[in-house]
């Protein structure tokens, strides 16, 4: 995340490269502790998970995700060093003179249709607004980095984070699709630490089988329809200890930067924390978790809170939603204007997603994952796992006295 001005460098980093059609996407982790056990089929099966989901297009189906870790990692354990991963296109071949990095003499470019300019912006992706800020002619350039072929290098970032959370604070990150088009999957059913492979087995990633069918049905009759549906996915993180982030500043808010890193997704359009915008519409009786003394500390038997109060973690599991907006490569083309010419016309309508909700499920997991790793490195540092670990166990120790009868 850039550091504002007046902020310090964050302990946790990170950055991504590289275009849709290039040759791979790379991306960074920098601050992340030396232990965490992970290995490059582990990324490389977060990554697959990534390439579920009912509604995918075709190019979902044939490029495989050929991962390689390049630095940070030696058998399998991180060294504390900045973690590099590579992310080869398998689609590079096809695209080398439309991506070539060098230049490409005009006979060349002219003999492959794929080079033509791209002039007919689709409403909704980056390509017309692109386009005037970086003064192009042609949508190409835009559309490459805005794609959302970048978040595969996300998610393995991702993978380390979540690996970190559950191996330092035996924390477990998942999520499910709660809304697919008109679909809502039932209300207030949230998975537990052990159901991720449940909801993996769905083709919409829904942890309701009656919702599956009826998300399934939708995306069907939407593709039928040359249409496209977005949705919402939560995110849940169980074993959260209390005092993440904090209320001291804005910028410092748990529930701030979990919004900044989910709508920082593409297609991402809404954030909500807990219960989020029906809260709003309750009595304070209603909205709010009461609290009572339990044999171990406080209990609640409601968490419409989320899991975050005042901008940190209080305890109960963190519910935190993202709503995507249908995929804007619209198979029945949308107005638009030609760029080259000024006159009307239909946008640029090549094979694309019907649905991407259940993959952004899993790129969400992993934003959510890079957060809380660098809220947790904030609260409890350590330069290994075991140290993060002996940190937060001495605070949980604190804690505990809390509750001892005076
Ligand atoms: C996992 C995933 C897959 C996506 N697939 C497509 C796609 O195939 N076609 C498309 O037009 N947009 C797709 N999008 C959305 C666009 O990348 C996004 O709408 C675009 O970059 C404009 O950004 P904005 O929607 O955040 O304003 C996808 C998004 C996600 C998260
Ligand atoms: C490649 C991925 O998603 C892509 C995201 C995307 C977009 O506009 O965001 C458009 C499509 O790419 P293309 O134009 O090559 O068909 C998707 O396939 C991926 O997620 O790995």
């Amino acid at each position: 995340m850039t550091p504002r001005p007046w902020e310090t460098a964050r302990v946790l980093r990170w950055i991504t490269a590289g275009e849709s059609h290039g040759p791979a996407l790379v991306a960074v982790l920098e601050g992340m502790v030396a232990g965490v056990e992970v290995t490059s089929s582990d990324i490389a099966a977060e990554l697959a998970r990534r390439r579920l989901g009912h509604g995918r297009g075709a190019r979902m189906k044939f490029e495989a995700d050929a991962v390689e870790v390049l630095g940070g990692l030696r058998h399998g354990v991180t060294m504390g060093g900045p973690l590099a991963v590579r992310i080869a296109n398998t689609e590079w071949p096809k695209w080398e003179t439309v991506m070539s990095a060098d230049p490409v003499d005009a006979e060349t470019l002219a003999a492959q249709a794929r080079n033509a300019p791209l002039t007919r912006p689709r409403p909704g992706h980056a390509d017309y607004a692109g386009m005037l800020k970086y003064g192009f002619d042609d949508a190409r350039p835009v559309l490459e980095r805005a794609s959302a072929r970048e978040t595969a290098a996300r998610v393995a970032l991702g993978t380390l984070a979540k690996a970190f959370l559950r191996q330092a604070l035996g924390v477990t990150v998942l999520s499910h699709v709660t809304a697919l088009g008109s679909v809502d999957a039932p209300d207030g059913v949230v998975p537990g630490p052990d159901d991720l492979a449940d909801i993996d087995a769905s083709p919409v990633r829904a942890f309701d089988p009656s919702a599956t069918e009826a998300m399934v049905a939708e995306v069907d009759l939407a593709k039928r329809e040359g249409d496209t549906l977005g949705g919402v996915v939560e995110v849940v993180v169980h074993g959260l200890p209390i005092g993440l982030g904090s209320f001291v500043a804005g910028d410092r808010k748990l529930d701030a930067r979990l919004a900044e890193a989910l709508m920082g997704i593409q297609a991402i359009k809404g954030v909500e924390i807990g219960d989020g915008f029906a809260t709003a519409r309750r009595r304070g009786s209603q909205a709010h978790d009461e609290m009572r003394p339990g044999p171990d500390g406080v209990l609640r038997s409601t968490n419409r809170a989320g899991g975050i109060e005042g901008g940190m973690t209080n305890g109960e599991p963190l519910r935190v939603r993202a709503a995507m907006k249908p995929i804007s490569t619209v198979p029945r083309a949308l107005a638009t204007v030609d760029m080259a010419t000024g006159e009307e016309a239909v946008a640029i309508n090549q094979r694309s997603d019907v649905c991407a909700v259940p993959a952004a499920g899993v790129v969400a997991e992993a934003m959510v994952a890079l957060v809380l790793a660098q809220a947790a490195l904030e609260k409890f540092g350590g330069d290994s796992v075991g140290e993060t670990a002996a940190n937060l166990n001495g605070y949980l120790r604190t804690l505990h006295t809390r509750h001892e009868p005076a």
